[in-house]
Parts: C-alpha cells; sequence; structure tokens
C-alpha cells in the first residue's frame, strides 16, 4: 500500500538491544523516517538495518543538545523515548518497541499498523457519549439510532493505542503468577476511551498528533537512579487523558495490533515497578480529582499546571513527585525550546 502522510510522520524507537526487528516492518516502514534513541551504553554500536532513513541518539548526544536539561530524559529505561518526540518536528509520531513484530489478522493478513494508526488519528473521536456499534467513522458502521446529531462530528484524535498478541503487557505480579498467559484474542474493534475515564497506557504500539498533545507526552524520570521504573508510558498516559479531556480531543483504543515477542524478566520489573504498585493507588485518584482552569488553552499550559498539582499533591507521598514535577518542567522548557515559533527579529522570521 503506497505510504501515506509519509512526509508527516516521525517512528520513534528506544532501544538498548538490537534493530533487527525493523526487517519484519521492512515493507510498512521504509519509506518513513526513523529517529532511533540507543539506552544505556552510548560506546556501544548499534546496527540500523541498511535502507533506512534515520536519526540516531545515544546518551552523548542527549546530553550534549540538551545540556543541564537532560536529567529529564531517563537513563536505562525504554523513558527515555520521548526524546525522539522532543526533537521531531513531525506531525504524527508512532512509537514501537525493538520486541515488536508484524502481526496477522484473523484472515491471516500481515497488519500494517503504522496505516491504521494514522487512520485512527485522521478521524474523529467520540469522547461525549459511546457508540455501541464501536468506531462510527469505520467503513461499514455509523452512529446507531439514539446518538445525538450534534455529537456526530466528533472531536480531533490525539492518540491511538493499539494492542499486542502474544505476550501481554502484564505488571510483574501478573506475569509471575501467569507466565504461560498469550494473548491469541483478536479484538476486531477501535473504541474511543470516554471523556473521564483513565486507562493504563502502554507505550509498545502507540501513536499519537504531536501537534495537539506532544507537549504532554513525557515519559517522566525513571530507571536508573529512580525509584521508579515502567510506569513510564502510565504516567503519560494519564497526563495525555486528562489534557485530552480538557482539551476537547479524543483517544481511540483496540486496533493495530501487532506482536510482541519478548516478555521482559518479570523479576527484574518487580524490583523496577515496586513502588509503582502501590504508589498507582495514590497517582490514579490523583489524575481522577485533577480541575485543569479554563485559561489553559493548549497542552503545554495544561502540563505545566498538572506539575504544579502533581507537586502539590503528590509530593506527600513520596520526595520521588516533587522531583518529577519538577522534571515535568524541565520538559516544558526544553519542549518550548525545540518547539517554539521562529522568533520574528526585526520582521523576518
Ligand atoms: O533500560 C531499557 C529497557 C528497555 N528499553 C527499550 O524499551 C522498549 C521496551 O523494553 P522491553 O520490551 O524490555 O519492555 P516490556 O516489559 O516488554 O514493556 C515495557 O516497556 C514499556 C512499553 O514500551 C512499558 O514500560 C512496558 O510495557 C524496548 O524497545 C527496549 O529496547 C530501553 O531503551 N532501555
Ligand atoms: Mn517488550
Amino acid at each position: 500500500m503506497a505510504p501515506t502522510l509519509n512526509g508527516e510522520v516521525d517512528i520513534v524507537i528506544p532501544t538498548i538491544r538490537s534493530l533487527n526487528f525493523l526487517e519484519d516492518w521492512r515493507p510498512f516502514f521504509e519509506p518513513y523516517h526513523l529517529i532511533i534513541i540507543q539506552d544505556g551504553d552510548p560506546t556501544k554500536e548499534i546496527k540500523v538495518p541498511e535502507g533506512f532513513d534515520y536519526e540516531l541518539y545515544n546518551r552523548n548526544d542527549i546530553n550534549r543538545i540538551l545540556g543541564p536539561k537532560a536529567n529529564c530524559i531517563s537513563f536505562k529505561d525504554g523513558a527515555c523515548r520521548c526524546f525522539g518526540f522532543l526533537v521531531s518536528k513531525k506531525k504524527f509520531i508512532y512509537t514501537i518497541d525493538d520486541d515488536c513484530f508484524v502481526a496477522k489478522d484473523p484472515s491471516g493478513k500481515e497488519i500494517d499498523a503504522l496505516a491504521k494508526h494514522l487512520e485512527n488519528l485522521t478521524k474523529p473521536s467520540t469522547p461525549y457519549y459511546f457508540n455501541t456499534l464501536y468506531d462510527p467513522y469505520r467503513e461499514g458502521a455509523d452512529f446507531v439510532r439514539g446518538y445525538p446529531f450534534s455529537l456526530r462530528a466528533g472531536v480531533p484524535t490525539a492518540v491511538s493505542h493499539g494492542l499486542w498478541l502474544n505476550i501481554p503487557d502484564y505488571d510483574a505480579p501478573t506475569q509471575l503468577v501467569k507466565p504461560l498467559d498469550r494473548n491469541t484474542r483478536y479484538v476486531d474493534a477501535v473504541l474511543t476511551i470516554p471523556k473521564g475515564t483513565l486507562y493504563p497506557m502502554c507505550a509498545m504500539n502507540l501513536a499519537f498528533n504531536r501537534e495537539l498533545i506532544g507537549a504532554a507526552m513525557y515519559f517522566g524520570i525513571m530507571g536508573d537512579g529512580q525509584p521508579l521504573g515502567r510506569y513510564d508510558d502510565m504516567w503519560a498516559g494519564w497526563c495525555t487523558k486528562v489534557v485530552c479531556d480538557h482539551l476537547g480531543y479524543g483517544v481511540k483504543t483496540g486496533l493495530p495490533y501487532l506482536w510482541h515477542s519478548k516478555a521482559s524478566n518479570p523479576f527484574v520489573n518487580l524490583k523496577k515497578e515496586y513502588n509503582g504498585l502501590f504508589w498507582q493507588e495514590e497517582m490514579i485518584p490523583f489524575f481522577q480529582s485533577v480541575i485543569l482552569p479554563k485559561k489553559c488553552t493548549n497542552a503545554e499550559e495544561c502540563y505545566l499546571e498538572l506539575a504544579k498539582q502533581a507537586k502539590e499533591k503528590l509530593g506527600p507521598v513520596d520526595p520521588y513527585f516533587n522531583n518529577l514535577a519538577d522534571a515535568m518542567v524541565t520538559w516544558i522548557e526544553a519542549w518550548e525550546e525545540f518547539n517554539a515559533p521562529a522568533k520574528v527579529k526585526n520582521g523576518t522570521a
């Protein structure tokens, strides 16, 4: 299928392993630009398969480019991927893990996950009233009886959250008690997550509109030197959903699927996510109670307000949240450095 929007998409890949998985995606990814974030030892050489158009950043690059602000980009955690969101100039971002492969639908056809995400992102969402026939903008479906016409235009879609066959994205306790679980259920649906409802966003197979919500898609300070890991995408998911609800954007989940091949070590994962398993009982009620003021009219303003409230409300839970809130502010400072409209000097931009 001819690539669509390929001038408007960056594919962001965090890796601490190998990029061999790209061979599987070549038919779908080759027309697009890749932004590879090499985590871990910057002296290790990561081979990028021939024929891909890419830029690659290791930790030395991140430190050189961001200077002191580099402390807001995690080290030794997939959260480092958000550096790719920062340096991209494209409208759409697709981020995928290096242990994810092309899945097949029930008919045996290979799934072009990126194309489906772009379809999700370029069609509206329906967060205000649930359509029981799922995605009304899909070929062969529509709004059902009783759906108000005043709401049928929908709202712009900011996030498309894809799923995974084979290894499910379980937390460590679940992975430990159910090591043989494999997700074999292909559900042929895309749902808008209703306004006011949070969800556990997984970054394995995720796309978003960078212009609408990129500033809030920060993956926090996780991994090396931090008391928390594997909550990078969760934090970003809660923040972006609250911001989308406030700004009137939609978040979709469901198709497309990919094939997740590698279960990370549950004992290592337990160490990384341990604090998150009980802090989430505080974090989620915090996000459920967040009210953003009307004066916040874009993702940056919403995000700075969220950082302020997170410090006030979650700081007492653990000092980590004070550091996280400060890192959120640093992220926005970096975001504005990379994304501020060209400063107009004596009439020329
Ligand atoms: O220190 C690290 C660890 C990993 N990465 C890269 O991040 C992704 C995800 O790593 P992995 O596949 O090992 O993690 P999972 O347990 O399968 O999934 C978790 O990752 C997040 C989703 O992306 C979420 O926290 C969990 O779902 C790979 O590309 C690794 O190479 C890294 O850069 N640095
Ligand atoms: Mn994985």
